[in-house]
């Protein structure tokens, strides 16, 4: 049997957009309804995705605004980001969009593994970004794009599966099907 790969993601994004709660879901199966800001968490998860065993450590962050300054927890030995909004909220939206700029300024790469999530889409008569434009944001940094709602533990899983394939294709490892397109 391979060894699990040892992959280190963040959870980034303003405050209260379901941060925790996406991950409190992927992690322990279970959505929190109570709302208790995070100042910083670690969970480790073991999953099996692609016919590989992923050893996942996720760093569930703090809620930042345009004015934070990240810190190492941000940057040193991560694999992956998961950058949250809130389908809600056009400032959680406006965040993500200069968080996203913060971070590749502080790795110094035009590119790293991404998965843009508009979290909360179960609140149908709340929201305020369509879809389509939280997919023309993640095309345009090149980034996978989902919409989840942390009541869902179908969704939450779907997030952490995309940021496995995310890293997985950053490191030539595209699926078999990937790979067959390319080469056609
Ligand atoms: N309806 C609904 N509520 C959600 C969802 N995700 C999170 N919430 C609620 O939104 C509130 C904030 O969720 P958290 O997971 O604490 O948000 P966070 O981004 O970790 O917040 P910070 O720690 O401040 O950064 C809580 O009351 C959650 O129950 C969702 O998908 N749908």
């Amino acid at each position: 049997m391979p060894q699990p790969k040892y992959r280190k993601i963040a959870v980034i994004g303003y405050r209260s957009v379901g941060k925790s709660s996406l991950t409190i879901q992927f992690v322990e199966g279970q959505f929190v309804d109570s709302y208790d800001p995070t100042i910083e968490n670690t969970f480790n998860k073991m999953v099996f995705v692609n016919g590989q065993d992923f050893h996942l450590q996720l760093v569930d962050t703090a809620g930042q605004d345009e004015y934070s300054i990240f810190t190492e927890s941000h940057s040193v030995d991560i694999h992956g980001y998961v950058l949250v909004y809130s389908v809600t909220s056009m400032k959680s939206f406006e965040v993500v969009q200069s968080l996203h700029d913060k971070l590749l300024d502080m790795v110094g790469k035009i590119q790293v593994p991404t998965v843009l999530v508009g979290n909360k889409k179960d609140l149908h008569m709340e929201r305020v970004i369509k879809p389509e434009e939280g997919k023309k944001l993640a095309d345009s940094w090149g980034a996978a794009f989902m919409e989840s709602s942390a009541k869902e533990n179908e969704t939450a899983v779907e997030v952490f599966k995309r940021i496995i394939l995310e890293m997985e294709k950053a490191d030539g490892n595209a699926p078999a099907a990937e790979k067959k397109c390319a080469v056609m």
